[in-house]
C-alpha cells in the first residue's frame, strides 16, 4: 500500500517552449505531452478500483481505445524471470511483461498487438504497464485484507460476518431455482469443562481440530463458519434434510474415531473427548435468513436438551 502510483513522465525530456524551436523540437514536445495526457487518462481510469478484474478490463479498454493493443491477458502465475523487469520482449505480435511494481512479482501481462510497436511505442507501453501494475498491487493487497476479514483467525473458517452475506446469497439462489438448501448448527458439548480441565490452549486446539473435520467431511460447495465461541454453522447448498443428516453423522463418526490424545496439547492430563450437538433445518420457500437460522437453532437446542451428543432435525 506504500507504493502510491506516481505519474512518471520524462519532463526533463520536454523542451522549454521557445519561439525559435525547430519543427523537430516542436514535434517531440507534442509527442511527450500526448504521452503524458494518455498516461494521465489511464491513471484516472484505474483510480478508485480495487478489483483485479475491473482493473484489467479498464486497462484493456484504455489500450484498445489508444490503439495500443488488441487484447490484454493477465495471468497470476506467469513464468517469473522469463521476461526480466518490465521490459517488453517482442514475440511476434505478443509482448510479455513481468509485473513487478516493487519487490513483489504479481504475474505476467500479455499485450497482444495488431502490429509490432516501434521502440517508442514499446517504451510507452512499458510505462502504461508499470502504472497498471501499481494499481494491481494495491488491488491484490485490498483483496487479501478482504479475505482475511471474512475468516476466523483461530480456525481459518469463514466468520460470522461472512455467514450473514453467504446465507443471504444461498437463500436467494435456493428461492430462484427452487433448489434444496440446508443449514447445520454445531455446538461443542461441555466445552467450558474442557477449557477448565485441560486449559484454553487445548480448548483452542479442539476448535481447530473440529474445523478440520468439517472441512474434510463436507463437500467443496458446502460452507463452514465459526459462528462464535464453540458454535459452528455449515451451509449445505443443493442438499436436503436427509443428506444433511448423513453429513452430520459423518462428522460425528469422524470425531469419535479420533484418538482421545489428539485433543490434548499438554501431556499428562486427564483425557477428555469432546462431543458435539447438531441442529439441522432445511430451507422452506418464503423463508427469510433468520427463519432458517432460528429453526436450526431450535433443533440444536433440542439436541442439547435431549442429552447432547446427537443430531436433531425438523420433521
Ligand atoms: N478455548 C477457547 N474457548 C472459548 C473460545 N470461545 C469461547 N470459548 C469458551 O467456550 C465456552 C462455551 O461454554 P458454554 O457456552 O457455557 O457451553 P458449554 O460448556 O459448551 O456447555 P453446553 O453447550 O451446554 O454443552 C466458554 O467457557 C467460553 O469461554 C475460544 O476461542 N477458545
Amino acid at each position: 500500500m506504500n507504493n502510491v502510483p506516481t505519474l512518471k513522465i520524462d519532463t526533463h525530456r520536454l523542451i522549454r517552449p521557445k519561439r525559435d524551436a525547430t519543427p523537430d523540437e516542436k514535434a517531440r514536445n507534442a509527442q511527450h505531452i500526448s504521452s503524458a495526457e494518455r498516461l494521465l487518462n489511464l491513471h484516472e481510469r484505474l483510480l478508485g478500483s480495487s478489483e483485479e478484474k475491473t482493473l484489467t478490463e479498464r486497462f484493456r479498454l484504455w489500450a484498445r481505445e489508444h490503439d495500443l493493443a488488441e487484447e490484454i491477458v493477465y495471468s497470476h502465475g506467469g513464468t517469473a524471470g522469463r521476461t526480466p523487469g518490465e521490459s517488453g520482449r517482442h514475440r511476434g505480435q505478443k509482448l510479455d511483461f513481468a509485473l513487478k511494481p516493487g519487490s513483489a512479482h504479481l504475474g505476467m501481462l500479455a499485450v497482444i498487438c495488431r502490429e509490432r510497436p516501434d521502440d517508442d511505442g514499446i517504451v510507452f507501453l512499458s510505462r502504461a504497464v508499470k502504472c497498471f501494475s501499481h494499481y494491481l498491487e494495491m488491488a491484490l493487497s485490498v483483496q487479501s485484507y478482504r479475505e482475511l476479514a471474512m475468516h476466523d483467525g483461530l480456525t481459518g473458517l469463514l466468520n460470522r460476518k461472512s455467514l450473514d452475506a453467504r446465507l443471504a446469497e444461498e437463500i436467494s439462489r435456493a428461492r430462484r431455482h427452487g433448489a434444496a438448501l440446508s443449514m447445520m448448527l454445531i455446538d461443542v458439548d461441555h466445552f467450558k469443562k474442557l477449557n477448565d480441565e485441560l486449559g484454553h490452549l487445548s480448548g483452542d486446539h479442539t476448535l481447530r481440530l473440529l474445523a478440520d473435520i468439517f472441512t474434510a467431511v463436507t463437500r467443496e460447495s458446502d460452507l463452514a463458519f465459526r459462528f462464535g465461541g464453540d458454535e459452528f454453522a455449515i451451509l449445505l447448498p443443493f442438499t436436503d434434510l436427509q443428506s444433511a443428516r448423513c453429513t452430520a453423522e459423518r462428522i460425528r463418526a469422524r470425531l469419535s474415531s479420533m484418538p482421545a490424545e489428539a485433543f490434548c496439547v499438554t501431556g499428562n492430563l486427564p483425557v477428555l473427548r469432546p462431543g458435539i450437538s447438531i441442529g439441522i433445518a432445511q430451507y422452506r420457500q418464503g423463508d427469510a435468513e433468520t427463519d432458517l437460522l432460528r429453526r436450526a437453532d431450535t433443533h440444536l437446542y433440542q439436541a442439547k436438551a435431549r442429552g447432547r451428543g446427537r443430531v436433531c432435525t425438523q420433521l
